[in-house]
């Protein structure tokens, strides 16, 4: 297996760095494109495993969608509504966001789609939102266990009507069905049955859908009426850079006292993982920003902190992976949905900071790390881009650390280290 050694730093970081677009804000974008008629055009789109499976399978359901990677550029081709093909096999590799969203976008065909990803996708939840587009008109035929992919989607055009959804384990299923909802035969009203995780996320769908002149009616936390024939209008785009992605050069500014700027990414972002320039200043960092970029300056010692990271959970690595350089213990709470995501990954970052030789304890949904001093190893990636990104930081502070795998950070981020090793030479 392929691996790579993070050089330690002996000074701090100082420079500026782009970040490619959101994979949230591509994928979101890719879809409501596809149903708007007409052309749409986003510009800093993201080119990543996630959304070129994502992009593949609009285009197999008879959406045309032209790729430029060198403008970071992607044109749709939007019939409307209509699904053209009446029958897809569909991969969708482990882009929780396309197997969430293409398999709604599908219900509103009139066809039979088949949908499948690698084998820890087959792990991931997906009935809750199934049995909605159930009681919507269609059927789902599961080739293994009920509720998990592979499976095959026999639709006839989502009717819309009341629902009520789980969302404890995902939001995604949620930002599934409210994004496909204007084109359900009737107004869809979704009643969220106990608690909603990432709800950041939710608000991020309803203001992309709301960018693309659509309205999302909430009331309350849990409760979203969307009426139908409302449409969306095909336009120019422009996907933020991804705040997710940018947390871990902010980190690298923060661990080795030092400065980094992120070109084209401003506190007023709609990703809530913009949040993390807060975290970051409440363990010891100035942030400073501008209308055109945000930039961290790390101190001398950063300091624990006690945290919620439920609306934040794609952080939870970064603020893993930097806490045992904290003059404190650092703990995470309210995040056991981040167990079902590409790995368990409160698991994963608990085994690989113990593999490092930091005291960490676990718990359900969340867990208590100690400062303390760190030994070298090969970080594990479990196939998680998060794992390999995050501890690739850690690396900055002792020399030794290795990073297994790094090619899997082509789920979001293809030429992350590239950028990482550029940062380092600034
Ligand atoms: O809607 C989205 O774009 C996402 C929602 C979050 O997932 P959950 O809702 O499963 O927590 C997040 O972790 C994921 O990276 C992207
Ligand atoms: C959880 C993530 O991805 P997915 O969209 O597959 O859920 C992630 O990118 O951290």
């Amino acid at each position: 297996m392929d691996t790579i050694a993070i050089p330690a730093l002996n000074r701090p970081v100082d420079a500026t760095v782009e970040i490619p677009g959101s994979k949230s804000l591509t994928n979101r974008a890719l879809l409501v494109a596809a149903l708007a008629q007409g052309d749409s055009v986003l510009e800093n789109a993201l080119f990543s495993e996630d959304s070129e499976y994502f992009a593949k399978c609009v285009e197999q359901l008879g959406i045309p969608i032209t790729l430029n990677p060198h403008l970071a550029q992607i044109q749709v081709a939007g019939r409307g509504g209509d699904i053209p093909a009446k029958q897809a096999d569909l991969f969708v590799g482990l882009a929780g966001t396309a197997a969430r969203f293409i398999s709604a976008l599908v219900a509103l065909g009139n066809g039979e789609y088949r949908l499948d990803g690698v084998p820890r996708m087959r792990e991931r939840p997906m009935g809750d939102l199934l049995t909605v587009l159930e009681a919507g008109g269609a059927t789902i035929n599961f080739e293994g266990n009920s509720g998990f992919m592979p499976y095959t989607v026999y639709s006839r055009q989502f009717a819309g009507g009341n629902f009520r959804l789980k969302a404890n384990q995902t939001s995604q299923q949620l930002s599934a069905l409210l994004m496909i909802a204007p084109y359900a035969q009737q107004d869809t009203n979704i009643e969220v049955e106990g608690t909603l995780v990432s709800q950041s996320y939710v608000k991020m769908t309803c203001r992309l859908m709301a960018d693309f002149g659509v309205e999302v009616i909430q009331i309350g936390d849990n409760q979203f009426q969307i009426k139908a024939g409302q449409r969306y209008q095909a336009r120019h785009y422009t996907v933020e850079p991804d705040a997710s992605n940018a947390s871990y050069f902010f980190a690298a500014a923060a661990v080795t006292g030092g400065r980094v700027r992120v070109k084209h990414l401003t506190k007023q972002s709609c990703q809530g993982d913009i949040l993390w320039l807060n975290v970051l200043e409440q363990m010891g960092c100035q942030i400073k920003d501008s209308d055109d970029y945000t930039e961290v300056t790390g101190p001398k010692q950063l300091q624990g902190i006690d945290i919620d990271m439920n609306d934040i959970s794609d952080l939870v690595q970064t603020l893993g992976a930097i806490a045992p350089f904290a003059s404190s213990p650092i703990t995470i709470r309210n995040v056991e949905h981040i167990r079902y995501k590409e790995t368990d990954r409160i698991k994963a970052v608990v085994t690989e900071l113990r593999r490092l030789g930091v005291k960490v304890e676990e718990f359900a949904d969340r867990l208590k790390i100690e400062p303390g001093p760190i030994t070298p190893a090969a970080i594990e990636t479990y196939h998680d881009h998060r794992m390999a990104m995050a501890f690739a930081v850690t690396g900055l502070k002792v020399p030794g650390i290795v990073i297994k795998d790094p090619g899997c950070t082509a789920k979001t981020f293809p030429d992350y280290f590239t950028r990482f090793f550029q940062m380092l030479e600034q």
